[in-house]
């Protein structure tokens, strides 16, 4: 079998001074009242910068596909793939589910390449709404697929661990291309095998 090797289309990494982001971790909990020279909290500041940076670095990956032999064209769909990302107005975790469906063309995707994708746009300041909507975008345009449909399922830390402290309330957002977004009979079963249970383990 062929294995195409598409580029992942990453965007270049930003800049990155990870002595500059320790400093600025401990002027930030030193300003927030915390004693750093307690041995227990020295190394806090470089754990610190390096856990934010940790999270705002996707893996590289390569988009592998492969040619669709069988003709096969119903929906692939991948369910409850766990994702965490960093809400843009508070740099606290969102974290939950993704289930990601896709209608073939000419090509097939391999499996795990669906959870790379979430990955690539997890791992950056997110909101939800855009976070869903750059998945489904991606793969339209890097599978050249019929269509598309991502659901994200995820608790908000800046929700649950302060704030309005809504323990255990998750946010759901879609979006839907192509064929997902015309043809109601494909978009309904797409939505039952994401509700269906199993889709999201506890
Ligand atoms: N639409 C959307 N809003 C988000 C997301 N993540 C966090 N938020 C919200 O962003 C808003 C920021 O509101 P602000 O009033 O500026 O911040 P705040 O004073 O910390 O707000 P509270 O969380 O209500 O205490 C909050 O309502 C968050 O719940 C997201 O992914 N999508
Ligand atoms: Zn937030």
């Amino acid at each position: 079998m062929t294995i195409a090797q598409l580029p992942a289309a990453r965007p270049a990494a930003p800049p990155r001074n990870m002595e500059a982001a320790e400093i600025a971790a401990a002027e930030m909990l030193t300003a927030l009242g915390i004693d750093l020279s307690e041995d227990a909290l020295a190394a806090t500041p470089g754990r610190m910068a390096r856990a934010l940076a940790e999270m705002l670095t996707p893996s590289e990956f390569t988009l592998t596909t492969f040619p669709n032999d069988q003709r096969y064209h119903h929906l692939v769909i991948e369910r409850a793939i766990r994702f965490r990302s960093l809400c843009e107005h508070h740099l606290l975790p969102f974290v939950g589910h993704a289930h990601i469906a896709y209608l073939p063309g000419k090509r097939i995707l391999g499996l795990s390449k669906l959870a790379r994708v979430v990955e690539l746009h997890a791992h950056r300041p997110q909101v939800q709404e855009r976070l869903t909507q750059q998945i489904a975008d991606y793969l339209e345009k890097e599978l050249d697929c019929r269509g598309v449909g991502v659901v994200l399922d995820a608790e908000h830390m800046c929700m649950s661990a302060r704030g309005v402290r809504a323990d255990g309330a998750t946010t759901v957002t879609m979006a839907l291309l192509g064929a997902l977004r015309d043809d109601p009979a494909l978009r309904a079963e797409f939505m039952t095998f994401t509700t269906t249970p199993g889709a999201v383990p506890r």
